[in-house]
């Protein structure tokens, strides 16, 4: 390893593939394989062997002749500019159908992420246990929480107004399943879910193929 690169100084591009990066890397440590080539990553992210070369050079790595890339440093950079590394504190709000399978997905904490706590608005809901997890009210979310992240599973009508209490109450990063595009100030990124229109996108594609 060389310099230690932050998010910052990486493109927007070379960060988006980090996430994928992580998980093939994690399936090979899994498998105890302990060198991976810059062709096999390219192969497992879809893309170019040069594109691959160019992303993990960024992360200040280099290979070795007829080896490659040592797959714990390079997934330890990773997850280490990801925060992954300790795991992330996520904060659910929505406790219905999507939140309920949200709850019960064990795959969060291999990625380092995990809900550690889920808050509804419905008097039904609040205190009751839905799959190990006792909901909290929405209305006692304050500052006095460690989680960064929230996850918003919540009817469109209301999304914003919990945006606003989320980022009151300190959130940096929102996951947005609902309909809405969220106003939040410049220091709170959100990323959008939307399986409808990646449905869209995949029959578009089809549409083209058959066309
Ligand atoms: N992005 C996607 O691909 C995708 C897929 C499925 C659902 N969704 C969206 O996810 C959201 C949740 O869907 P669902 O099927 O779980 O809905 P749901 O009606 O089953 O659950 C919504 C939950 O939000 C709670 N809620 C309502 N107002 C609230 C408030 N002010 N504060 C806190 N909690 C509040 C409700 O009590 C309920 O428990 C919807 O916006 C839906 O459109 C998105």
């Amino acid at each position: 390893m060389t310099d230690q690169p932050t998010a910052k100084k990486l493109s927007a591009r070379t960060l988006s593939r980090l996430p994928q990066y992580l998980h093939y890397l994690d399936a090979l440590r899994a498998a105890e394989i302990a060198h991976v080539t810059s062709a096999q990553l390219a192969k497992a992210l879809g893309c170019s062997d040069a594109l691959t070369r160019k992303d993990v050079a960024a992360l200040g790595h280099s290979g070795r002749a007829g080896l490659g890339y040592s797959v714990e440093a390079l997934r330890y950079t990773i997850a280490r500019i990801l925060g992954v590394t300790s795991g992330r504190r996520v904060l659910l709000v929505g406790a219905g159908n999507l939140g309920t399978a949200l709850m019960s997905y064990e795959g969060f904490g291999d990625r380092g992420m995990h809900i550690t706590a889920v808050a509804d608005s419905d008097p039904a809901k609040i205190g009751t246990t839905i799959n190990g997890y006792t909901i909290l009210d929405i209305h006692d979310i304050g500052t006095d929480h460690d989680m960064e992240l929230a996850i918003v599973a919540v009817p469109g009508d209301v999304a914003q107004q919990i945006t606003d209490l989320l980022v009151d109450a300190g959130i940096a990063g929102i996951l947005n399943f609902a309909p809405r595009r969220l106003q939040v100030p410049e220091h709170v990124k959100v990323q959008t879910v939307d399986l409808s229109a990646e449905l869209q996108i995949l029959a578009f594609h089809r549409d083209g193929a058959s066309g």
